[in-house]
């Protein structure tokens, strides 16, 4: 694999919405650079150069105080890229990491210190060889005080994960919902066994996020302005206020056939939590509950 794909907007436009002061972007990437941050030899894709730089002038353009970066699997367990955004964010910016289950506990300090709250388990098969879960759940059981899980699988595996996740000891944060078939509306088939999830724990949160991803053309979606995402989402953030977060998704990774503007996804915040107390929780109450507990 040689070619670098370049998957975001290179010009974003001014969102139309403004997010309150205080608004967290609760999922992003940082892509290398690779001469500094090389991706890992088991990289299904090769992104182009998508730096801490560029992340937060892109922050600070959208109108957001804060992000929280999760490790990508193009960087597999190596999150020094990650680490070094957080370093130098000044305070505005924590994380999620992906680790080798056998780190060790002084391992897991360190990266507390650095500034991440949490790891990320990755069930998806075009992204990782191997998500051994029996590996996942014994680093599960002794991650530092306060973090929590993060899971992206898609829909058609959610019941088979059921007894993987029960089992799971600390808070879990599904990413993207667990990618449900949008085209559905908001009580297709794959929305009523997400919040069949939801109901089984008081701890399971989740990300509405990905409007560029799940309600793509390529998926038989709509593309922007992704209206099957908003009627399908607004009413599962609305019935699940507390226990959601958002976030650009930038660098929108594999995305390069249908490449997003960051205004636009910000404009799909309104619409997904139409009062200014929902964008309060989705923005700032909620991602500061798992990121920054201590503010609070
Ligand atoms: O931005 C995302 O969350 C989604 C990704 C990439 C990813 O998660 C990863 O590389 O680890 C995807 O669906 O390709």
């Amino acid at each position: 694999m040689t070619d670098r794909i370049l998957c975001w907007h290179s010009n974003p436009s001014k969102p139309a919405f403004t997010p309150p002061p205080g608004a967290i972007d609760a999922h992003c990437h940082v892509f290398g650079p690779i001469a500094e941050f090389p991706f890992s030899a088991k990289a299904k894709y090769l992104p182009e150069d998508a730096g801490l730089d560029m992340l937060f002038t892109l922050r600070d353009h959208l109108g957001f105080a804060r992000n929280v970066i999760v490790q990508a699997s193009c960087h597999g367990t190596d999150n020094a890229a990650t680490l070094d955004a957080i370093a130098k964010s000044n305070g505005k910016a924590r994380g999620v990491a992906v680790v080798d289950p056998a780190i060790s506990e002084a391992d897991l300090s360190a990266l507390h210190e650095g500034g991440i709250r949490g790891i990320r388990f990755n069930f998806l098969k075009r992204l990782v060889d191997n998500a051994p879960k029996d590996k996942f759940l014994e680093v599960a059981s002794r991650l530092p005080k306060g973090w929590h899980v993060v899971i992206y699988f898609e829909a058609d595996i959610l019941e088979e994960l059921r007894p993987f996740m029960d089992a799971i000891p600390v808070p879990l944060v599904i990413d993207h919902m667990g990618r449900p078939d949008v085209q559905q509306g908001p009580d297709g088939e794959d929305m009523q066994a997400f919040r069949r999830l939801l109901d089984s724990r008081e701890d399971i949160w989740f990300k509405a996020t990905c409007p560029e991803r799940l309600d793509a053309v390529k998926e038989g979606g709509m593309g922007d302005p992704w209206d099957n995402f908003a009627t399908a989402v607004a009413p599962l953030v609305a019935d699940y206020q507390d226990r959601v977060i958002w976030g650009t998704d930038w660098p929108h990774p594999n995305m390069q056939d249908e490449i997003a503007d960051d205004g636009h996804i910000v404009d799909m915040i309104p619409r997904i939590a139409p009062t200014t107390e929902l964008q309060h929780k989705l923005l700032i109450t909620n991602p500061m509950r798992l990121y920054w507990p201590e503010e609070l």
